[in-house]
């Protein structure tokens, strides 16, 4: 690091003081004129009408009044347009007031005799004669120099090619209120002398946008704009998450004019996650994306008819029901849910249902079968075996609301009908017909019924006319009603008819599950994995109560849609998925079916896969890199490590079996290890523990455990030891806060703390290799201190380690 010399500080500040003074002239320049376009519009909106020539009475005057109407729409858009743009650009000049730029690099463009300042902050900012950038916005191709390059030869892209330069200096600025605070001059063997500042503060309650100080390995995936898919497969703590938001802002920027945030969506792994992240796009000036879990998709589609299981219920499983029986079954049968073998597998049964196997609901009515499973399955059969199953389904419906009309039609002369009729009394007739008139005029029934009514009604005129007393005014009225008494009792049916609710889907999935013969007839395949009977049982089990298991929502789903024909969303065309190491080869099938638009970005690590199901992002015949090609894929690997401090990041490093990851250098206090002798004695420690870092003015604290059961028991036994303001996170939590926190380490997962005690950290509770990934994603939550107690012995992933990785106190 090299601080500027006074000279070129007061340079600085005199080059500060005047775009300062630039940009608050121009605001309040600005100011009424913002003010006054949007009066503006509000008053053409209101005069629409005034300023339109309305006549039509010959063909002239209606093409002159069409025109007139276009011109004031067109002059209306045309405002609206550009008030939005004058809108962003005073909003962008106040955001850049206190601070207009963060960096400086003098560029001397190859063959260009001058160097050029260019200095870049989060959005640019042009002189008044329009020419001169006095701030590059960071997403400028220029600016791109910044991140990737040090002093030296230079290069960037843009749309017409690569420029070549040399860049004379980098200089980076921390400014507040419109005073330099820092101003450091750097190069490549100096480092990065801001980041190291920003990474030495604490942590916050939502994630900060890193625009200042992106690396060069992260700028490469933020500004990667080729592929289909993008996979990040990243350390802990590399910055993939905040790698991932500055990419949003970047391609909101980049494609400005066709993009809109709600285009994009982010995939997060926990609802608390999106809140966690919701303020780093609107501080970059830009509005979030859309933000949603796997889980709240399943549960939108399947939540009505089905009981879900959440992965986090799946979780709990996985690390608490070792003993159950079936256990063992059941983490092969996710495995194999989870598996490319079993999309296929499901494919192929689609195909089959096509020929054969199809199940079907009845339609019952009033405790009879209107129109049978075995009905429905030769009519579904009888149709062409070429058209899709979807197709055929589609047809199926078509001829079930016709056959539902033609029985709506016998079911008028039913008894039940008569007596319903003949139960009303003369006012609750009245009622009733009067309510079934105003009811139909309402919905869609509404020319159906006045078609019927008007046959009637005519029919009484003819009669009426010819022979006075012949008609029966009350028969006529009654036949009416009929009607409307059978249509109101077949309503649900035709609802469900159009709802598809006659397949049998859970017949369907649960057929699946049958001995190996029949499973390996229906699908094709030839590798059922082990213990397969005890996987059918359960699943049929489950099944039997309307319940899912999380590994069965999304095959359940895509069954589903392989009949009644899938879902698509055309509209998203960038999606984000972080954590993607916990979705399975499945899931990203399934996403890539339902986005048939959109561009991915996955970004994850391998080592913090903590779910049965995960899928592994880098290796060479990974399914992730199969989805879209080789060639359609880039993948990025991040081994810097940001969050932790050197000696945390060496320790976590250490608990895995040969990962490279290198830690950004920023000293600490190596992890300390406390081994008590019971569990008040653990308690109390930890109380006076947090009690001694928060006295350091750390001031976001977390508990982690192993499960949610450990974190109440935790929460309890500090309350009962008189700890305060302690907040027990569960997968219901919505919102991140500072404070002292305990929560289970599958919710920890993206966020990070301060300090992080682990609570029990002994052989029993972190024993099983398969836990070495979630006792690895607890500890690297870290970012300053690492503390981890036991009552018995450390776990053996500590006891493998080197001593001096720690300090036992
Ligand atoms: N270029 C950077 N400048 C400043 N801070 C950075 C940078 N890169 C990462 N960080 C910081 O490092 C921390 C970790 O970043 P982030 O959460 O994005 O990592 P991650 O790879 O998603 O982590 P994990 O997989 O462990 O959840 C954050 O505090 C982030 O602000």
């Amino acid at each position: 690091m090299k601080m500027v010399n006074v000279m070129n500080w007061q340079q600085e500040q005199d080059r500060l003081d005047l775009v300062t003074e630039k940009l608050r002239s121009r605001i309040a320049e600005l100011e009424p004129e913002v003010t006054g376009l949007r009066e503006q519009v509000v008053d053409i909106r209101k005069r629409f009408w005034e300023e339109v020539t309305v006549n039509t009475s010959t063909d002239e005057d209606f093409e002159e009044t069409f025109y007139s109407i276009k011109q004031q729409e067109a002059l209306l858009s045309e405002r609206e347009r550009s008030h939005r743009q004058r809108v962003q650009r005073f909003k962008n000049m106040k955001r850049l007031l206190p601070s207009p730029y963060f960096g400086r690099m003098d560029f001397q463009e190859d063959g260009l005799g001058l160097s050029d300042k260019i200095y870049i902050g989060v959005a640019s900012f042009v002189d008044a004669d329009g020419v001169d950038f006095l701030v590059y916005d960071w997403r400028t191709p220029i600016a791109s120099m910044y991140y990737d390059h040090s002093p030296g030869p230079s290069t960037y892209e843009t749309p017409g090619g690569q420029i070549t330069g040399e860049m004379m200096l980098k200089r980076q600025y921390q400014i507040r209120s419109g005073q330099l605070q820092n101003v450091f001059d750097t190069s490549l063997t100096i480092g990065d002398e801001l980041l190291q500042q920003v990474l030495g503060k604490g942590a916050d309650s939502q994630m900060k946008s890193i625009v200042a100080t992106i690396q060069k390995e992260q700028n490469a995936i933020i500004r990667n704009d080729k592929s289909r898919m993008l996979i990040v497969q990243g350390a802990a703590g590399s910055g993939k998450t905040s790698a991932a938001l500055q990419r949003v802002a970047y391609l909101l920027y980049k494609h400005r004019d066709r993009l809109k945030a709600d285009q994009i969506v982010l995939f997060s792994p926990n609802p608390m996650f999106n809140s966690y992240v919701s303020t780093v796009l609107p501080e970059l000036g830009e509005e979030n994306m859309q933000q949603t879990t796997f889980q709240e998709y399943l549960a939108y589609w399947l939540g009505s008819t089905m009981n879900l299981e959440d992965p986090f219920e799946q979780i709990e499983y996985v690390l608490t029901s070792q003993s159950l029986q079936g256990y063992q079954a059941r983490l092969t049968g996710m495995q194999y849910k989870a598996s490319e073998a079993f999309l296929h597998a499901l494919q192929s049964y689609a195909l089959w249902l096509g020929k054969e196997g199809m199940l079907f609901h009845s339609i019952c009515f009033r405790d009879r079968e209107l129109i049978t499973a075995e009905q429905m399955k030769s009519q579904f059969y009888s149709y062409d075996s070429s058209i899709r199953l979807a197709n055929r389904i589609a047809l199926l419906r078509e001829w079930l609301l016709r056959e539902l009309t033609k029985l709506e039609r016998q079911e008028m002369e039913a008894p039940w009908v008569q007596d319903e009729v003949d139960y009303l009394d003369n006012d609750q007739y009245a009622e009733a017909y009067s309510e079934v008139l105003k009811k139909y005029r309402r919905e869609e029934a509404v020319f159906d019924f006045t078609e019927q009514y008007l046959e009637i009604y005519g029919d009484f005129r003819i009669q009426k006319d010819g022979e006075e007393n012949v008609f029966d005014f009350s028969s006529q009225e009654e036949e009416l009603l009929r009607r409307m008494i059978v249509k109101e009792h077949f309503k649900p049916l035709r609802r469900d008819a159009k709802r598809l609710k006659f397949i049998d889907t859970i017949g369907l999935y649960e057929q699946l599950f049958s001995d190996e013969a029949t499973y390996q007839k229906m699908t094709g395949e030839n590798d059922v994995p082990d213990q397969w009977l005890e996987i059918c049982k359960q699943t049929k089990e489950k099944l039997s109560h309307t319940e899912l298991f999380y590994e069965d929502e999304t095959p359940f789903l895509y069954l589903k849609e392989l009949i009644e024909g899938s879902r698509t969303n055309t509209m998203v065309r960038h999606l984000f998925i972080d954590e993607g190491q916990d979705y399975s080869p499945f899931q990203f099938a399934f996403l890539k079916q339902l986005f048939p638009r959109a561009s991915m970005t996955v970004l994850g690590d391998f080592s913090q896969a903590i779910f049965p199901q995960s899928t592994n992002l880098q290796e060479v015949d990974s399914p992730l890199i199969r989805l879209y090609g080789e060639e359609e894929t880039n993948l990025f690997r991040l081994i810097r490590s940001y969050r932790s401090a050197r000696e945390i990041v060496e320790f976590t490093k250490a608990l895995l079996p040969k990962e490279e990851i290198v830690p950004f250098d920023r000293g600490g206090k190596k992890p300390h290890l406390l081994k008590a002798s019971n569990d008040v004695e653990r308690v109390v420690r930890i109380k006076e523990d947090l009690a001694a870092l928060m006295a350091e003015g750390l001031d976001s604290i977390a508990v982690i455990t192993k499960t949610a059961a450990e974190s109440r028991e935790a929460y309890e036994a500090l309350l009962a030891q008189g700890g305060e303001n302690l907040r027990l996170v569960t997968k219901e939590t919505l919102t991140f806060e500072k404070g002292t926190l305990i929560i289970p380490a599958y919710l920890a997962k993206g966020v990070e703390f301060d300090a992080v005690l682990i609570y029990d950290a002994s052989t029993q509770t972190y024993h099983r290799e398969s836990e070495r990934k979630l006792f690895y994603t607890a500890c690297t939550r870290a970012m300053h201190r690492l503390l981890l107690y036991t009552t018995g012995d450390w776990s053996h992933f500590i006891q493998a380690l080197d001593a001096s990785l720690y300090e036992v106190v």
